[in-house]
């Protein structure tokens, strides 16, 4: 592998704490789980794993509703454990990532506490977005904001003399107050938070919704032609500038990773300028249509857009907030966007997982960096039948019951067995998994699946194993190949080239030394639908 920095070649697999492993048999994956589940990852060859947020939390929006972050839930277990743990990834070769969530805090955090209890005229509310109301009495939201979630941005308080009080801004959800990043002591407490776990020796650090820190302080109305009050504000650059000065400060070189949802390639590439972020990730990629011109015209736009910055690109299918590709790859329109989730869409779920197995291939033979959302590597699909009563997302309800939320991509992993828990839990654990998991996943568990060449975690340990071996793959260019317009063909030297056939007929390989890796099965030198293929096109 070549020699540039790790970040710029990784495969980072997510790992989502809560549905991950269960140690202690309550229900809810923990660090202890993660811990007695780390040779799947190093068997699976991943170079780094991501955690989303383990920290003190009411759990109102899953963790990312954070009250300490200097510390770990004790749901999941204790800072002592996550040490232990990093020091165990470190071992085995695995570099880690925390989850960082800047914009906002838990209602249950200390300084909101104060802001709150203290009335009007507390010094904490400086350090949020306290407004007085619109309207004669003030019972109007300071503006007609809509939150990332839907629903207003406002809420109103109650002084403690009873009264009608300001409201306050959450760009989420109301348990999610934002922080005013104008004020020096909330860049200062999360420089300090950076450090933290720098110190202890994480690799990286994830960046949630990195681009809405700053906002317009004089809260004027969304416009489309006036800057947006509160997405993508040039503020944010001198935020990151400074966290980039104290990673590099760290041996080794630590990693910023941004979580930008910004459609304009442009301004998403000044997140990626060698001051500041070393990488974001590429929600265009994700959000793509399973169709030929599409994925080319998304692959040259990030690409283009990366390139001056010098900036790795990175290709990632699923997250915790997306609908898995598997579901979305069975449906007749493939392309992924909050504003289409809907219950009851129909999929086919053998079209979805052979695209899925293909998309595997071309998403690890790009140039750059590349993430695997736990359970991808299983080929899991989105769990659309999930119990009104179960459902913990504060998407489905603050979307009036429209959005189905995102509990469907974060059901408990199965590791083995015929039924639930499928291994989730210690054998005879009382609790049932937090989320319930479908009983016809007992073909996707780990050991299922482990030692079936068939299988889609073989196909991604095996496009592990030769990406380590390749010094074609990770970092670097893209040379793409004359091909039919309904398939992807691109080389990276010396002598490897990736076909991805997105049409409804086979058609004819290239020239070929050998076939390095295939999604599935070839027919006389011809590549069926939906399957791709790595070649090594010359002896090297
Ligand atoms: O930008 C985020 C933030 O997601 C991050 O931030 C959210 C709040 O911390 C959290 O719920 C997510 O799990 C975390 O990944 C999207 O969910 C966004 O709201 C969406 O594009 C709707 O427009």
């Amino acid at each position: 592998l070549d020699s540039s920095p790790w970040w710029r070649s990784a495969v980072i697999y997510q790992v989502y704490p809560r549905s991950f492993a269960d140690g202690d048999g309550d229900g809810i994956g923990d660090v202890a789980g993660i811990r007695s589940r780390l040779d799947h990852l190093a068997a699976l060859g991943v170079d780094a794993i991501w955690f989303s947020p383990w920290y003190p939390s009411p759990m109102a929006d899953a963790g990312y509703d954070v009250a300490d972050h200097r510390d770990i839930d004790p749901v999941f277990g204790t800072l002592a454990e996550v040490e232990a743990l990093i020091t165990e990834a470190h071992a085995l070769g695995v570099r880690t990532i925390v989850d960082v969530v800047p914009n906002h805090c838990s209602e249950a955090h200390p300084w909101f506490r104060a802001a709150l209890t203290g009335g009007p005229d507390a010094p904490e509310r400086e350090l949020f977005w306290f407004r007085p109301g619109r309207g004669p009495d003030g019972d109007l939201p300071p503006t007609d904001w809509t939150g990332e979630f839907g629903g207003p941005t406002w809420t109103r308080t109650t002084d403690p003399d009873g009264t009608p009080g300001d409201w306050y801004l959450h760009l989420f959800a109301p348990q999610q107050p934002d922080f005013n990043w104008d004020h020096p002591q909330v860049r200062a407490e999360f420089e300090d938070i950076l450090r933290f776990w720098f110190d202890r020796g994480v690799d990286g650090i994830r960046i949630d919704s990195a681009g809405l820190l700053v906002k317009d302080g004089t809260l004027p109305e969304v416009h489309p032609d006036r800057p947006h009050p509160f997405h993508d504000r040039d503020g944010v650059h001198d935020i990151y500038r400074a966290w980039r000065r104290i990673a590099d400060s760290y041996p080794g070189g630590r990693a910023l990773v941004g979580e930008v949802w910004l459609p304009d390639r442009q301004r998403f590439a000044n997140y990626l300028r060698p001051d500041e972020l070393h990488t974001a990730f590429n929600f265009d990629f994700l959000g793509c249509a399973w169709d030929a011109a599409a994925l080319r015209e998304s692959i040259d736009g990030t690409l283009g857009a990366h390139a001056p910055v010098d900036a790795p690109a990175t290709w990632v299918l699923s997250n915790h907030d997306v609908t898995r590709h598997v579901t979305r790859y069975g449906r007749a329109d493939t392309r992924f966007s909050f504003a289409a989730k809907r219950e009851g869409i129909p999929t086919d779920l053998e079209l979805g997982t052979r695209r899925a197995r293909a998309a595997a291939l071309l998403s690890l033979a790009l140039p750059g960096a590349a993430y695997v959302y736990q359970g991808e590597e299983l080929g899991l699909w989105e769990v659309e039948d999930i119990p009104h009563a179960l459902r913990q997302d504060p998407m489905w309800e603050r979307s009036g019951r429209v959005d189905p939320g995102r509990d469907g991509c974060r059901v408990p992993l199965p590791w083995q067995g015929d039924a639930p828990p499928f291994g989730f839990s210690p054998d005879g654990a009382a609790a049932v998994p937090w989320l319930p998991q479908p009983t016809d996943w007992k073909d996707r568990t780990v050991r299922a699946q482990t030692g079936d060449p068939h299988s889609m975690l073989e196909l991604y340990r095996a496009a592990l194993a030769l990406r380590r071996v390749e010094s074609a793959l990770g970092d670097g260019t893209l040379t793409w190949l004359p091909a039919s317009p309904r398939v992807l063909a691109f080389a990276r030297e010396p002598g490897f080239a990736c076909l991805v056939n997105l049409g409804a007929e086979a058609v004819a390989l290239p020239a070929y030394d050998r076939v390095l890796l295939a999604s599935g099965p070839l027919h006389d030198d011809r590549l069926p639908p939906d399957t791709a293929v790595w070649l090594r096109t010359r002896p090297t």
